[in-house]
């Protein structure tokens, strides 16, 4: 937590899931009460071909709708690509950017990421940005300087706390049900807060960095509550909306 920041629980469900999906999930979360409402925003980052559908679902419940990545550029001739606009045009408030997954899958750079954050911006979108160390980086002990490198490279100037949000997600805990000890997030998290505080000043201060990598209802309390962890990017756990909402739980025991 961070005092004066309003968490966020975003899902990232990856190349996962069809319409049936998408209106099964929707059936359930309008389920989600006025107070955990008032306590922790809810996202759901689906593939872009069910933006749409969770978008008309978010008109009936307080969940947003971001996109898992777009093109740095604005239109053009890129078959299979998407732009933010797109994204935006279907629903979506936000784009996760620089996900490790398409940074090793694709060979995204962190030049790219940040073009990448400019298009959303463009779009009106809140960048997602996502930064995290290898298990051989961590073992090497280049785990800060790994991430100041991506911070660095990946953020564009001008960053204001409206239209980004930070991610940090250890690639080693990625989908493998491992996860950093609270006061390795809490020494990571500090270290990204000083690192957007230098660089954006306010806004920076007041930027939301959230943990990924292996949340589950069992661990979220114990890693939401950890300082300059302003919330989740949940993979596999997001799936399935009792799961998901049983992160967002959390924060009714935090914030009580
Ligand atoms: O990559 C993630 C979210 O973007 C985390 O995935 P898991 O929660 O499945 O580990």
């Amino acid at each position: 937590m961070t005092p004066d920041i309003r968490p966020l629980v975003a899902g990232n469900w990856k190349m996962n899931g069809l319409r049936a999906s998408a209106a099964e999930f929707g059936a359930m979360i309008e389920g989600y009460d006025d107070d955990l409402k008032e306590r922790v925003d809810l996202m759901i980052c689906p593939p872009s071909t069910l933006v749409m559908a969770f978008s008309q679902i978010a008109l009936q419940s307080s969940l947003s709708v971001g996109g898992q990545d777009c093109h740095a550029k604005d239109s053009g001739a890129h078959t299979g690509d998407i732009s933010a606009g797109m994204m935006a045009d279907s629903g979506a408030a936000a784009v996760i950017v620089g996900h490790s997954e398409r940074r090793q899958d694709h060979g995204e750079t962190d030049e790219m990421v940040r073009a990448k954050a400019e298009a959303a911006w463009r779009a009106g979108l809140t960048a997602i940005v996502c930064v995290g160390e290898t298990e051989a980086e961590r073992k090497d002990d280049k785990t800060l300087e790994r991430i100041g490198a991506q911070l660095a490279g990946s953020i564009p100037d001008g960053a204001m706390a409206a239209r980004m949000i930070v991610a940090y997600e250890p690639v080693w805990a990625i989908g493998t049900g491992m996860t950093p000890t609270a006061k390795d997030v809490a020494e990571v998290h500090g270290f990204i807060r000083e690192r957007l505080k230098d660089r954006f000043g306010e806004e920076g201060a007041r930027t939301r960095v959230l943990y990924g990598g292996s949340v589950k209802p069992s661990n979220a309390v114990e890693l939401m509550a950890v300082a300059n962890v302003d919330g989740a990017l949940v993979g596999g756990a997001s799936l399935k909306a009792s799961d998901f909402l049983a992160i967002a739980e959390a924060y009714r025991q935090i914030t009580s």
